[in-house]
């Protein structure tokens, strides 16, 4: 039961999550439009209150002689005083004619002088093209989106573009209601001023104001125009209106009426006007705010780059990011010369599209001992038992050759293409180590001549310093893998970000690459866990790289190792964006460095570290440094999963206990989302991600996994995944 209303709540959500977002989508232009001149127009009574009071007496005798002998017929819409009361003014024709009370002479004639706010206020009412309609849509539309917002999302506090929207929404909601509803209202003709029955057909300002005469005292007239349904206004600064009709001449004793007011913002003068201004600056900002997040997501969502009608497919397998940066490297140098091109992580290629291209090249990594990239692997998945009789393709195999298996990844994906059908139409080029010119060789022998631009920096040397090594892990706790706070200094600063590797190679061995978790200059950090095994006669040894930093190498050694960047998994460059870092053990290496990277910085968004271990006394690494930034809010969120005790959860177990918060983040806020661990982590996160986007974000299967297929080829999840 409790599930079936449940899911009618989603059900309910999603809807509305529709309408608002769509409603303020569609309509944008109008909404900024409205907003943005009703902002301007609050300001009407702060410059009126600011304006000296207007004195001008007038002889009102003079007056009635000089319009009615100027209008005889009665044509003029409006009537003012003019040059401190010597002249009149009338409207008539779209032209303002000056006459001298003295005399009764035409002194001037010109068009209607540009008055700001009257056109401001034309462009309000009715877009200054008499669509007055559009405008009441918008009132209508509006008042839907003010309403809905408040039911989608507490006002929880984030340092994000969505966390300020929500946050303006909630606080000024009195004020961003008021407004449409004032206005939807007006447009009703609900609440407004009682105005005497426009009995006996219209009347014109210069009748009106000859029969007002008697009535009136006209001395203190400052406007008399023709208004609704062939009535006149008369304003006096005494002050008092007058509504003329062409029976009657009465006072408008309830003043434009309490709904006119608030929307205007007239009701206390400059203080109501500044109130109604801030009211709209809060509207305006909420409908431009909702606008670029949403334009932001999209455009993160769409990162996989298709020319029209290309006929080369470039699809890279990388895992720290030299095979996409070469892919799209090739590809910007074909579309310098002119061919389309389409170019995209391997993962996100279906495998029947490939028949579709002339050219299909593939760049792939190895990682791992001899594996296939992630994305390599989901291709493979995809592929099946499926045929691609017919494919023809050129292969860039990256690798390493003091690695057992060179180039082992990108030969699966070979042996798995020709399993299906497809044929090489070139031998396989492999690269060993720096891939730069075996690149362009392999590019040259398809596109003869190609230019090619800026290549990817190789792997930069370094000579670092051990300084200092911490125990991070329980003592005597055989259930616990030993694990250590390493730190590295160098001489000179170096250009790097958290989550870039650091590659050892101790001498005769493969370079093994460890996550950087700092963000000094100088200084490298490192979470390196100890690893270790028994040879055949039970003889315990340990790892040859993490053996040497955990245990082997004095303080004070020097060593030799490679800053690799991995601009795939680093966080974002704009902090502000919400992160989310799901790590497993030792996985929890570069979050370190994201954290500390976020630290003291004003502009950082929200961060939440989820993590998981097997004790909590036992390889909870770096708890104590977490828990302080958590309390100084440099950490917004920490959740974590002990496996070995109490409810032995693990970190999927914990997203989807946490997972309408972590929904909100996911979905309201466009947060990014970092996981690190053991190779099995990632297939779990995936899943745990899916079943949160479903359960709480009211997703279908099918969608949920379009969506995180859609955040992983953007860059907004990455994966670092290791053993
Ligand atoms: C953790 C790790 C494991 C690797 N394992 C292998 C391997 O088994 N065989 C190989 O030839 N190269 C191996 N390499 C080397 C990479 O394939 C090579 O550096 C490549 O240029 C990386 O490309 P990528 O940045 O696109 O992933 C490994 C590199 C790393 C970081």
């Amino acid at each position: 039961m409790g599930r079936i209303v449940f899911m009618v709540f989603t059900d309910i959500k999603r809807r509305l999550v529709w309408l608002h977002r769509w409603l303020a989508l569609g309509l944008a232009p109008l909404l900024l439009l409205v907003t943005l001149t009703g902002g301007i127009l609050a300001f009407v009574p702060v410059t009126e209150s600011l304006a000296p009071a207007d004195s001008t007496r007038i002889d009102s005798a003079a007056l009635l002689r000089t319009i009615n002998g100027a209008d005889p017929e009665g044509k003029a819409t409006m009537v003012m005083p003019a040059d401190g009361g010597s002249a009149v003014t009338l409207v008539r024709d779209g032209l303002w004619q000056t006459y001298a009370l003295e005399g009764g002479q035409l002194l001037r004639e010109a068009p209607p002088p540009f008055d700001f706010f009257h056109t401001v206020e034309g462009l309000h009412r009715n877009l200054l093209i008499g669509a007055g309609i559009l405008v009441e849509i918008a009132a209508w539309a509006m008042l839907a989106i003010t309403v809905i917002g408040p039911l989608l999302a507490w006002p929880r506090f984030a340092n994000s573009l969505m966390g300020w929207h929500r946050v303006a929404g909630w606080v000024a909601l009195p004020l961003v209601l008021m407004l449409p509803l004032t206005g939807v209202l007006m447009t009703l003709g609900i609440g407004g001023p009682s105005l005497p029955p426009a009995t006996g057909g219209p009347t014109t300002p210069v009748a009106a104001l000859t029969r007002a005469a008697d009535s009136v005292d006209l001395s203190d007239l400052t406007l008399a125009r023709s208004f609704r349904q062939g009535r006149v206004l008369i304003t006096t600064s005494a002050p008092a209106t007058y509504v003329a009709t062409a029976t009657e001449i009465a006072p408008l004793t309830g003043g434009p009426g309490l709904v006119r007011e608030l929307h205007e913002g007239t009701w206390a003068g400059a203080w109501s006007g500044l109130l109604n201004a801030v009211g709209a600056a809060v509207l305006f900002g909420l409908t431009a705010t909702g606008i670029l997040s949403w334009w932001r997501r999209r455009r993160a969502d769409r990162a996989r780059s298709s020319d029209q009608g290309a006929r080369i497919l470039i699809a890279h397998a990388s895992h720290t990011g030299t095979a996409a940066a070469l892919a799209h490297a090739s590809a910007e140098a074909l579309r310098r010369r002119g061919d389309p091109v389409a170019c995209a992580a391997l993962g996100a290629v279906d495998p029947a599209e490939l028949a579709g291209y002339e050219t299909v090249l593939l760049i792939a990594s190895t990682t791992g001992e001899g594996e296939l990239p992630d994305s390599g692997r989901r291709f493979l998945a995809a592929l099946g038992t499926r045929r691609l009789d017919g494919v023809r393709y050129r292969m860039l195999a990256l690798g390493d050759r003091r690695y057992a298996h060179f180039c082992g990844g990108a030969h699966r994906l070979d042996e798995a293409l020709i399993a299906a059908g497809a044929r090489p139409a070139a031998p396989m080029a492999c690269a060993d180590g720096d891939p730069a010119a075996t690149w362009r060789d392999w590019l040259d022998a398809q596109f003869p001549g190609l230019e090619l631009g800026a290549l990817p920096a190789a792997d930069r040397k370094l000579s670092l310093t051990l300084e200092s090594r911490t125990l991070l892990t329980a003592e005597n706790d055989d259930e616990v893998s030993e694990s250590w706070h390493i730190v590295l200094t160098a001489d000179e600063d170096l250009d790097y970000r958290p989550g870039d590797l650091l590659m050892f190679a101790p001498p005769g061995a493969a370079p093994r690459s460890y996550s950087i978790g700092s963000a000094e200059p100088r200084r490298i950090g490192l979470t390196v866990g100890l690893a270790r095994y028994r040879d055949a006669d039970g003889q315990e040894h340990f790892g040859l790289a993490s053996g040497l930093l955990c245990r082997g190498l004095a303080l004070g050694s020097r060593i030799e190792a490679a800053l690799h960047r991995h601009e795939a998994f680093r966080a974002p460059a704009d902090l502000a964006r919400p992160l989310v870092m799901i790590a497993g053990g030792c996985g929890v290496a570069p979050f370190i460095g994201f954290i500390d990277e976020r630290r003291g910085r004003a502009d950082a968004g929200p961060s939440w570290l989820i993590f998981g271990c097997r004790k909590q006394e036992g390889d909870f690494l770096h708890r104590a440094r977490l828990e302080a930034d958590l309390a100084d809010g440099t950490l917004t969120r920490l959740s974590t999963a002990f496996s070995r005790e109490g409810e032995r959860l693990h970190v999927q177990d914990r997203m989807r206990a946490e997972g309408r918060e972590l929904c909100r983040w996911l979905v309201e806020d466009g947060a990014f989302v970092r996981v690190c661990g053991r190779s099995d982590l990632g297939l779990g996160v995936e899943a745990a991600l899916a079943d949160v986007l479903v359960d709480f974000g009211g997703r279908t299967r099918e969608a949920a996994r379009v969506e995180i297929e859609g955040w992983r080829q953007s860059g907004r999840l990455a994966f670092d995944l290791f053993g």
